[in-house]
């Protein structure tokens, strides 16, 4: 399959993968993948456990060679590039280990030099992830969402103009997701490609402009939101709230695809074509009706068509 995102004609890509495979054995945790992203996108990769997201970061990172195909990014092919590449690209693992013993200002210092960046950066990079506070002391006295923040630090020391993130929210309570994601946003701005691996689908729905969905190795989805909404063609849903009972309004509605949710509320699906046409007939509904709440399908909905759940974990039939 072939997922292109349609950028502006002339723009060098920040991703182009073209038939990129990484076999283990017999094993290919990452089998044809297509894939071109425009610079200054933030890229949510979604896919069930195991279905290639990291090995596809650390192809991006060049950490591993690809088996076959080709895979340029920033202009250089990872697997061969030197210092140059790895200080333009910044990466946050999904279980960040850091030396114990070492304070936040020391670990940052050691990685500023490792990434050949300015040592200057290291405060500034604690002020920015709300970490001055805690910068002399030991790693060891972090909490888990602590070091999270240190890992982001991390990650952009020097100047990135690709930030690959695994699982980046990991441990953070709300407001630092929210300022995690503030961070993101700030770096996008100013043309940064950001890709996202998260299993937390709701907080990937607001916060990236497109989506790539992986499966067994293969790129089966790419595309922002409300194309893959288009494409996965699910229904709009509407929470009608009656009046009288439900089950009598029910019967009003008896050519449309309508279930009583509990003696107060029915719940209305229909094609996303006729939403408009379903909404007029819900509201002539008139006093009966007292409340319509829309719904159109969210991220998670959108995955699980792309990429359902096998039907051994969702209990179905083996
Ligand atoms: N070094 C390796 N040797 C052998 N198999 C590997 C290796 N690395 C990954 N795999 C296999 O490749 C597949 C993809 O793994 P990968 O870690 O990329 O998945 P993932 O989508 O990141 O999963 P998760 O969400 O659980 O982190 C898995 O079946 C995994 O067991």
């Amino acid at each position: 399959m072939t997922l292109f995102e349609q950028g502006p004609a002339g723009v060098a890509p920040a991703i182009h993968a073209s038939h990129l495979v990484k076999q283990y054995g017999t094993h290919r945790a990452v089998d044809g993948v297509e894939l071109m992203i425009e610079p200054g996108r933030t890229v949510a990769l979604i896919g069930h456990n195991g279905a290639g997201k990291t090995t596809l970061m650390k192809l991006i990172l060049g950490l591993i060679r690809p088996s076959a195909g080709d895979l340029v990014v920033l202009g250089a092919r990872p697997s061969l590039a030197g210092l140059d590449y790895r200080r333009q690209i910044g990466f946050l693992p999904e279980n960040v280990a850091f030396h114990d013993e070492l304070t936040g200002t020391q670990t940052l210092r050691f990685y500023a030099d490792l990434k050949s960046a300015p040592r200057s950066q290291c405060a500034e990079l604690l002020e920015r992830v709300g970490l001055s506070f805690a910068a002399g002391r030991r790693v060891k006295t972090y909490s888990k969402g602590m070091r999270q923040r240190l890992g982001l630090a991390q990650a952009l020391l020097g100047v990135p103009r690709l930030l690959l993130l695994d699982e980046p929210t990991t441990g953070l309570d709300p407001n630092s997701r929210r300022e995690f994601f503030a961070i993101i946003r700030e770096l996008s701005a100013r043309g940064a490609t950001v890709i996202i691996s998260s299993h937390i689908l709701t907080e990937l729905e607001a916060q990236t402009d497109l989506v790539a969905i992986m499966k067994g190795g293969h790129l089966v989805g790419l595309g922002p939101l409300e194309t893959l909404r288009s494409q996965a063609a699910l229904p709009v849903r509407f929470v009608v709230g009656c009046r009288g009972s439900a089950e009598t309004l029910s019967t009003h509605l008896a050519d449309l695809d309508a279930c009583v949710i509990n003696q107060d509320a029915l719940m209305v699906a229909c094609p996303v074509a006729d939403k408009m046409t379903t909404l007029a007939r819900l509201v002539a509904l008139g006093a009966a009706v007292t409340d319509i709440d829309i719904r159109h399908p969210g991220l998670d909905e959108i995955y699980n068509h792309f990429s359902p759940q096998p039907a051994d974990r969702t209990g179905g039939a083996a």
